[in-house]
C-alpha cells in the first residue's frame, strides 16, 4: 500500500564523481611510466584494483599535467624566492600540494589552499589521515601537532596545507568569503566548529600581499559561465583591494575542454549526458581567443590560451616524445590530435601598481616576456607585460 519514499538522486554525484577519473587517469598514466608520482596512489580507492586506461587517456593526462605544472614551476621562479600562496578550486585528489612540498620551491610555500564539495574533501582528509607520507608533508618540517581536522571531518588545517568544503556555484561573498578571507576563526565559518586557527591570529587564511596563483584545473567547466565568472571575478578585487604598494601579483591557470561546438564535441557531449554530466561552463568558450579574453574580462591584465595539441607539439622535447612512443603503441595519431585540440590550459596574470616586472627570476621556464608565437593565443592589455611559460624544446 505504502510505496516506499524514493530516494532524490543527488544531482553533484556525477559532477563529484569526475574526480574519481581524473585520479584514475592519472594512477594508469604513473603506472605506465608517462608520469612521476608518488603520491597519487594513496588518495585513489583500491588502488591496486584500477584497471590501466587507454594510451590516449595516459598521453592527455601526461600533457596537461606537465604543462600545468611548468607553468607553476614557472609561477614560482617569477615570485624570485619569496613567500606564495596557492589555492585550487575543485582540487579534487591533486597531488600538486604533496609534489610540491617535497620539490626544490617547498621552502616559498606560505599556504596551499584546497577546495571541493564536502564529500571530496571529506574522502581525501580520510585518505590523507590514513598515509604516513601524506601526513608528514602537511606543514611546518613534518610535524603533524598542528594539524586539526574538523567540520564533521570535511576541514583539515594545517600550517600550509587547508582543505575547505564549498560550493563554488554559491556566491563567494558567502562560500569563499567566510572561509579564506575572513579576519576571525575562518575554519569556525566554513562549519569546522571544533577547529582552532593554527596560526592564533587574525590573519586571513588568504593574504592580498603575497603572489598568488588559482588554479582551476577541470573545474570551470561544470559551473555555469555566470558563476564561473562571478568567482574568478571575486579573487582578483580581493587582490585588488589590498592596501597601497603592498599588493602582489595574481596569477591563474586554467584547463579544460573548450570547442565543443563541432561534430566531436558534440559526441563527447553526449557521452557526458549520458552519466549525467552536463559542461554549461565549456559552452561560450569555441576558440583560443575567447578562453584569453575570459581572463582579461575578469581583471587580469595579460592573458594566454594553447591546446594540449600544442603542448605535444611544440612544447615537448623531441627526446621525451621519443620516450613516450616507447611506453605504448598508439597507432592512431589523428585521433588523438583531434581529442587533443579539445583541451586547453590558458592562464592570465595581473599585477599591482609598483610591482617591478623581472622583479623575480625570469629564467627559462618562467613566466617570461614574450616573442611571438604561433598557434598560442596571446592578449595583453598592459604594454610589455606579456608573460609566457614554455620554452619550445
Ligand atoms: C574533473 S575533477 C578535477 C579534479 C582536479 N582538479 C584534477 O584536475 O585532478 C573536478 C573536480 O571539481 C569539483 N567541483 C566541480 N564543481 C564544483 C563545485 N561547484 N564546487 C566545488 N567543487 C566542484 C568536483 O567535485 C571534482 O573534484
Amino acid at each position: 500500500m505504502f510505496e516506499p519514499p524514493t530516494k532524490i538522486p543527488d544531482p553533484d554525484a556525477p559532477i563529484r564523481a569526475t574526480d574519481n577519473d581524473a585520479a584514475i587517469a592519472r594512477l594508469s598514466a604513473v603506472r605506465k611510466g608517462y608520469l612521476i608520482d608518488p603520491y597519487i596512489a594513496a588518495l585513489v580507492p583500491r588502488a591496486h584494483l584500477q584497471q590501466p586506461r587507454a594510451p590516449l587517456i595516459n598521453i592527455g593526462t601526461y600533457l596537461r599535467s606537465r604543462g600545468i605544472d611548468h607553468l607553476v614551476d614557472g609561477w614560482l621562479r617569477l615570485a624570485g624566492g619569496r613567500k606564495v600562496q596557492i589555492v585550487s578550486l575543485g582540487a579534487g585528489s591533486d597531488t600538486r600540494y604533496w609534489r610540491l612540498a617535497n620539490g626544490p620551491h617547498a621552502a616559498q610555500l606560505q599556504r596551499y589552499i584546497e577546495i571541493d564539495f564536502a564529500e571530496n574533501t571529506s574522502r581525501k582528509i580520510m585518505s590523507i589521515r590514513k598515509n604516513r607520507v601524506l601526513n608528514a608533508a602537511l606543514g611546518n618540517g613534518g610535524s603533524a601537532d598542528n594539524v586539526f581536522v574538523g567540520g564533521g571531518g570535511t576541514v583539515l588545517r594545517a600550517p600550509v596545507y587547508n582543505l575547505f568544503p564549498a560550493d563554488l556555484r554559491s556566491p563567494p561573498a558567502t562560500s569563499l568569503a567566510p572561509i579564506l578571507t575572513s579576519r576571525s576563526a575562518a575554519a569556525g565559518n566554513a562549519g569546522a566548529g571544533d577547529i582552532h586557527d593554527v596560526d592564533d591570529d587574525e590573519r586571513p587564511m588568504l593574504s592580498p600581499t603575497l603572489p598568488t596563483l588559482l588554479l582551476f584545473e577541470c573545474v570551470l567547466a561544470y559551473m555555469d559561465p555566470a558563476g564561473s565568472d562571478a568567482l574568478v571575478r571575486w579573487f582578483v578585487d580581493y587582490f585588488v583591494s589590498a592596501p597601497p604598494h603592498a599588493g602582489a601579483p595574481l596569477g591563474a591557470i586554467v584547463y579544460e575542454m573548450f570547442k565543443l561546438n563541432d561534430a566531436f564535441g558534440r559526441v563527447m557531449l553526449n557521452n557526458l549526458k549520458s552519466r549525467n554530466v552536463s559542461l554549461p561552463g565549456a559552452e561560450p568558450y569555441r576558440d583560443l581567443a575567447s578562453l584569453s579574453r575570459r581572463l582579461l574580462d575578469s581583471g587580469f591584465a595579460t592573458a594566454q590560451a594553447v591546446t594540449l595539441r600544442e603542448v605535444r607539439r611544440r612544447y615537448v622535447e623531441p627526446r621525451e616524445l621519443q620516450r613516450l612512443a616507447q611506453l605504448e603503441l598508439l597507432d592512431e595519431v589523428e585521433e588523438l590530435e583531434l581529442v587533443l585540440d579539445h583541451y586547453a590550459i590558458s592562464w592570465g596574470v595581473r599585477f599591482p601598481e609598483g610591482w617591478r616586472e623581472g622583479g623575480g627570476d625570469n629564467a627559462k621556464g618562467g613566466w617570461e616576456k614574450t616573442r611571438k608565437r604561433r598557434n598560442v593565443h596571446s592578449i595583453a592589455r598592459r604594454q610589455g607585460g606579456m608573460w609566457v611559460p614554455y620554452e619550445p624544446g
